[in-house]
């Protein structure tokens, strides 16, 4: 091996190692700008959620490369020019003007190139929507969580097609601009064949032959050869071009408004109060005007027809959302289980522990017997041990009642680690009637003095609660007991009205 080739293998080392830590400083700064989110509401900002796309997938820029690659290659870049300066001092020596004319035709030519590299970026850039959307049908086709609709309905002939169609506007028109940045590229070349040409004619020419020494003329042609060696190798580097989006996309997250939210605040007293609060997605207001207390200890239902607020005021009250306008205080600590709670492919230990990591081993197990999880865990191959989740050695999926319990039991084991405010948002949509009571009897037993807000569509649950807010038109339309609002015959009395006479129709 040559020195030449170990040089070699050790840079290439070297560049492997620096993109490495590049590309994991990137990664790690979108992980903490996506944390530091004052909100979840902050997270799902279009503008947001398309930065992060390219950070962690450049291939949704149809970039080839990341930040990492593009810096070392830009640094490849400046050296390469570094190296066109003694050719050129050398050229100048033989005619002075031949060391700036072969600079400004770098410059030019390089110029021309770097145009349109920019025109593809932009094109990629303005495309990214589209891109994000193609890949989206391509991700149910492979997908794992999507596969069951796939291989059931057939869809992998739609869902290719509709890939295809959305993502062929976008292929032909950056196969133009490649196209066009070819085309460049080789008037390039040939503009540099052309100089070289010149140049050599001018350097053979007997006249000048016979006025310089032969070492000079041997230096001039060995400069000549050495500008269109970096020259060329130049042609088709485009890794600093390739990773524009990736850096553009930084740019975007690093100067997002979302990042300039102030943080929550949360009160340290005990009530939940709401106070004139209201809440728009964009300019559709949602919840309009809405105040509200909550005492500690006191069980509250929220219940209103499908798109009335109730997961929005879910995420008010766990400041996942800050009010449009109004003020929201809650105690300092609460726990929510959301109607799509995340099931995480961990153990079932670790699945309940993430509601409070600080909790001991007998605050776990309480929680976990109230809600029955300890039976899951017995019958589990590796108890309580055992990933949730297929795809794993002895790895179990679960059922969907069985998770609603999983999230239940995280929420107790919150609860006995001192959250003030516990909300379930459809906490029992899974759970057969038997269980539901049962459950929403221990939750209310064992939450000690948190607040419990409640959000359902089943009234038998719902009856329960010390107090009932019926959501409609963006605000309280009518609160009180079961009994209260069963008397005073508005929409609860209808709603309850409706679900019992069903009951009993299948019933009958
Ligand atoms: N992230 C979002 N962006 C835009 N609009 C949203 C978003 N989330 C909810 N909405 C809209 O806000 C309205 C209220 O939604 P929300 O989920 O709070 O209703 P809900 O009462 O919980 O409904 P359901 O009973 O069906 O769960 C709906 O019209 C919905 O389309």
């Amino acid at each position: 091996m040559t020195a030449a080739e170990v040089s070699r293998a050790l840079l290439s080392l070297i560049e492997w190692r620096v993109v490495q830590d590049i590309d994991g400083a990137v990664h790690d700064e979108v992980i903490r700008r996506v944390l530091a989110l004052p909100t979840a509401a902050c997270a799902e900002s279009v503008d947001f959620q398309e930065a992060v796309a390219v950070l962690r997938s450049p291939a949704y820029a149809w970039s080839d490369d990341g930040i990492g690659a593009g810096v070392v290659s830009g640094v490849r870049l400046v050296l390469r020019y570094a190296a066109l300066v003694p050719p050129m001092v050398i050229l100048s020596s033989v005619r002075w003007w031949w060391g700036p004319t072969a600079a400004a035709g770098v410059l030019a030519l390089g110029w021309l190139r770097e145009r349109e590299w920019r025109g593809l970026n932009a094109l990629q850039i303005s495309m990214q929507p589209v891109i994000r959307h193609g890949y989206g049908w391509a991700e149910i086709l492979a997908g794992r969580s999507d596969a069951k609709e796939v291989r059931v309905f057939g869809l992998a002939d739609w869902l290719g097609e509709h890939h295809r169609v959305t993502l062929r506007d976008v292929l032909g028109r950056t196969v133009a601009a490649r196209r066009r940045l070819l085309r460049t590229e080789l008037a390039v070349c040939l503009g540099w064949i052309a100089v070289a040409v010149v140049i050599f004619m001018s350097l053979a020419d007997p006249a000048m032959r016979g006025g310089e020494s032969i070492s000079r003329f041997a230096a001039a042609v060995a400069a000549v050869n050495a500008l269109f060696t970096v020259a060329m190798a130049n042609v088709g580097s485009d890794a600093v071009e390739a990773a524009m989006p990736a850096v553009h996309a930084m740019r975007r997250l690093r100067t997002s408004p979302a990042q300039a939210e102030p943080e929550t605040d949360r009160s340290t007293g005990t009530d939940v109060c709401l106070s004139k609060v209201t809440y728009a997605y964009g300019t559709r207001a949602v919840l309009n005007g809405v105040s509200l207390t909550i005492r500690p200890g006191e069980v509250v239902a929220v219940v209103g027809a499908n798109g009335a607020g109730k997961s929005t005021l879910a995420k008010l009250l766990s400041g996942q959302y800050r009010p449009t306008s109004g003020t929201v205080s809650t105690p300092p600590a609460s726990y929510v289980v959301y109607q799509d709670f995340v099931q995480h492919e961990l153990t079932l230990l670790e699945n309940i522990l993430v509601s409070a990591p600080e909790a001991d081993m007998a605050q776990l197990h309480e929680a976990a017997r109230a809600v029955g999880v300890d039976h899951l865990a017995a019958k589990l191959p590796r108890g309580w041990d055992t990933t949730l989740a297929s795809g794993y050695r002895d790895g179990v999926a679960l059922s969907g009642g069985q998770w609603q319990t999983v999230a239940l039991a995280r929420c107790l084991l919150a609860a006995s680690c001192g959250a003030g405010l516990l909300i379930l948002d459809e906490p029992t949509a899974h759970l057969d009637v038997e269980t539901e009571l049962a459950v929403f009897e221990q939750i209310r037993n064992l939450r000690r003095d948190a607040a419990l807000v409640m959000m359902s569509h089943r009234l038998s649950t719902v009856r329960r609660a010390d107090r009932i807010l019926v959501i409609a038109d963006g605000r309280i339309a009518e609160q009180g007991t079961h009994e209260e609002l069963m008397t005073s015959r508005g929409r609860y009395a209808q709603m309850f009205a409706v679900q019992a006479e069903s009951f009993e129709t299948r019933a009958g």
